[in-house]
């Protein structure tokens, strides 16, 4: 089963009757590929709220969280540790907040579905989906596009996102260093496939509670290179960091968790375009918790309290739209 609904849009989708492979799931490491087949169609919100995809002991909320501010500013002090020795830009560094709706006495019990729908409603440029397979149910939903390829004119449109302040505070250098450092790595791979790459200016994108900074990029490519600057891009420095080999090295030995399908990204083929979204604000459920995955992106200047709340703001795109009813 799986439910998604495109950016800026009031239309949903799921996948029937087909052997075409429509959406991919990509996990962070490229290792895992999750495809999910059928032709697209369309989805009323009563018939997704029908779709039984709710974990099924009663609950309520009740949030326990295993990693604590301490233990997190001790894998921040690593991944400080690590760029200096490597002398690099920046690292994304993440973690795994466990979310527990624990039995009580009340009759409540999450609904995924209405949750998917609230976090839709919350979020409307973002892609946003719900699925369910091989026992596994994720939700998630952004609006950062690792790419986007129309396939009438060959145009291929990408995004540096990266540096995140609650709304009402103001950049600093250290988010513009972040973002840059995106930036200048997405530019490098681009030009490398097309000569009239567009870059825009820097905006802020608001994404919720917070806010991020984003330049956009459109080029026209050959379709024959799709694949490749997908497969280059992917880790960008906004969910690894650069060199993408030595960073992912790096998280792995600090994180100690597997992130699966966080930072990966979703491949959408629709009759006009592909899409491949990232994969950020997303959580995996099981029976009585949650795992919700959030990162941030790591420098020199970083403060450990304001990371750990950086992560605390992200993780509410999701625990803030959850039904429990
Ligand atoms: C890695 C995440 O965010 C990325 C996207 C936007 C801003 C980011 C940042 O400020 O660090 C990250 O690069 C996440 O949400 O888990």
């Amino acid at each position: 089963m799986l439910i998604f609904r495109l950016p800026d849009s009031e239309v949903f989708h799921t996948l029937e009757n087909s052997q075409e492979k429509q959406v991919s799931f990509v996990s962070f490491d490229s290792k895992t590929v999750l495809d999910f087949k059928g032709s697209i169609v369309d989805i009323t919100k009563e018939d997704i709220e029908n779709q039984i995809v709710s974990p099924k002991n009663k609950s309520s909320l009740i949030e326990i969280g295993k990693e604590t501010q301490e233990s997190y500013a001790v894998k921040i002090s690593h991944a400080k540790d690590f760029i200096e020795k490597n002398e690099l830009k920046k690292l994304v560094l993440s973690r795994r907040k466990l979310l527990m709706y624990l039995d009580v006495d009340s009759e409540k019990k999450l609904s995924l579905t209405k949750s998917f729908l609230k976090f839709c409603d919350s979020y409307p440029s973002a892609f946003c989906y719900l699925f369910e397979k091989n026992n596994e149910i994720w939700m998630g939903g952004f609006s950062e596009i690792l790419g986007k390829f129309d396939k009438k004119t060959n145009a291929f449109e990408t995004m540096s996102v990266a540096g995140t302040l609650p709304l009402d505070e103001s950049w600093t250098d250290k988010e513009i260093e972040e973002q840059k450092a995106v930036t200048d790595y997405i530019q490098s791979i681009i030009r490398k496939f097309s000569s009239n790459l567009k870059v825009s200016s820097t905006k802020d994108l608001i994404s919720g509670n917070i806010k991020h900074l984003k330049t956009d990029f459109t080029a026209e490519i050959s379709p024959e290179s799709l694949d490749k600057i997908i497969s280059e891009l992917h880790p960008t420095p906004a969910v690894c960091g650069f060199p993408k080999e030595l960073c992912a090295q790096g998280i792995k030995s600090i994180e100690h968790f597997n992130r699966e399908f966080y930072a990966g990204y979703i491949k959408v083929e629709t009759a006009d375009f592909i899409y491949y979204f990232v994969n950020l604000r997303c959580a995996s459920f099981f029976k009585n918790y949650a795992f919700l995955f959030v990162g941030g992106g790591i420098t020199l200047k970083s403060d450990v309290h304001k990371e750990w709340e950086e992560t605390e703001l992200k993780s509410l795109a999701i625990q803030n739209n959850l039904v429990f009813e």
